[in-house]
């Protein structure tokens, strides 16, 4: 199971990401408590090394300034969290994860047929577009038009119902935010936790 863990604002949970086994770290670039500039991201990049992949977060963002993040950052892909179109995705200068939010009658096909590497599928958007910690029935994905290899799973995942979310679904990811963080900071527990069950549940 590839793990990533998103929201990241600083030195020490990057490195507890890496040391868990994280997959891919996220950075956001959007309205959010936990958007962070540039410049810094790619520090806390650079002391993650290139075996943890980075991924911007954006919402609705001109590409303009996204190709500047996407080359000061130093990104591997960009989570495109708004209403982006498809052709804007096929103009991005990195592979696209594409973020929707669930809801019923979902037009599956459709969705997969997105110009993204991967398809994120989220809780419907809060305060902000993402990162809002609300879990949604993970039945709504028991769909033939869902492409599990390319799934990331995300939306109120925590330590505790991972397992059951990785086994019940079966995604090729996992996605976290909220459910990793204790008062609105990453938490190193909580994130080694949430990594060996989500690496460990088959
Ligand atoms: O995390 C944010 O603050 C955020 C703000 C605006 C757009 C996207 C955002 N997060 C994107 C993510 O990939 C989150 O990990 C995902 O929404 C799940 O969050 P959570 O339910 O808190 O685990």
């Amino acid at each position: 199971m590839n793990v990533k863990i998103c929201g990241i604002t600083s030195f020490e949970a990057a490195s507890w990401a890496r040391e868990a086994g994280a997959d891919m770290i996220g950075f956001v670039f959007a309205n959010s408590s936990r958007r962070i500039p540039a410049e810094l991201a790619r520090e806390i990049g650079e002391a993650v090394g290139p075996n943890v992949k980075k991924v911007g977060v954006f919402v609705n963002e001109e590409s303009g300034v996204i190709c500047d993040i996407v080359k000061t950052a130093g990104l591997d892909y960009v989570q495109l969290h708004g209403d982006e179109t498809a052709e804007f995705a096929e103009n991005m200068p990195v592979p696209v994860i594409k973020a929707f939010s669930v809801k019923e009658n979902i037009p599956y096909k459709e969705m997969f047929a997105y110009p993204a590497k991967y398809i994120l599928i989220d809780s419907p958007p809060a305060r902000f577009r993402g990162g809002s910690g609300q879990v949604f029935d993970w039945s709504l994905l028991e769909n033939p038009d869902v492409d599990k290899n390319r799934l990331i799973l995300a939306g109120g995942l925590s330590p505790d119902n991972i397992e059951e979310a990785v086994q019940s679904v079966q995604p090729f990811a996992v996605d976290i935010s909220s459910g990793v963080e204790t008062d609105g900071r990453k938490d190193e527990t909580k994130v080694f936790q949430f990594v060996q069950r989500a690496k460990g549940a088959n």
